[in-house]
């Protein structure tokens, strides 16, 4: 048996994944600013809550992982201090909005249409003081936390840890989102019927 003790993945799951609540209906994310914070509108619950070790993906002080969940882009709205968000890098596939004072991203938006998540905006519900949001379902892009720095040999802890939380460990997104981005492909290309 591996030992998991004092193995950090997130503050929101360290101490157990809280069931999300199927009737919230939404909330307010803000930044950490002390003053003047960004805050936006999430007018729906969020859909496929998941940590992702990814070194795109915003991290709270200290965390291994970010949290990050989708809802529809039409949910999505900034309510105060707009002017303070930046695109982190309008290359990427997904434009994360930052707030320029105090790092965090507030949301990531996709504007290619021909995206297989088109549609979908990502966002950081531990922003929000409101209780209810889905819960994280799996974790994503493990491997990819040994480029901010994880020891490999730290892997077997954390991936046991992951599981010990219910939190399924893939490499990539989970088997069903990989399938789903699949199916876009093979529809675009023609070998699947559109
Ligand atoms: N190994 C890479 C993986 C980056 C990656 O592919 N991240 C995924 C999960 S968030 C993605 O969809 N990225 C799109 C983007 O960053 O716009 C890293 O850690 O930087
Ligand atoms: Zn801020
Ligand atoms: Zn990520």
């Amino acid at each position: 048996m591996t030992n998991t003790a004092g193995v950090k993945i997130h503050p929101a799951v360290d101490s157990g994944v809280k069931s999300g609540n199927p009737n919230f209906s939404g909330g307010t994310l803000s930044c950490r600013c002390a003053s003047n914070p960004v805050k936006v509108r999430v007018g729906a619950q969020t859909a496929h809550n998941h940590v992702c070790g990814c070194t795109k993906c915003w991290k709270p002080d200290g965390a291994t992982f970010s949290q990050i969940a989708v809802v529809s882009r039409d949910a999505v709205e900034v309510l105060e201090n707009a002017d303070k968000l930046e695109v982190v890098n309008a290359e990427a596939p997904i434009q994360r909005y930052r707030c320029r004072d105090c790092g965090v991203h507030m949301y990531g938006r996709i504007e290619n249409k021909d995206h297989p998540f088109y549609g979908l905006d990502f966002v950081h519900t531990e922003l929000s003081s409101e209780d209810g949001w889905s819960a994280p379902e799996f974790a994503a892009f493990v491997s990819s936390i040994i480029e901010s720095g994880v020891d490999p040999s730290e892997m077997d802890a954390i991936r046991s840890r992951l599981r010990e939380l219910g939190l399924e460990p893939y490499d990539a997104l989970s088997p069903p989102l990989m399938d789903a981005i699949a199916t876009h492909v093979a529809k675009r290309s023609g070998a699947l019927p559109a």
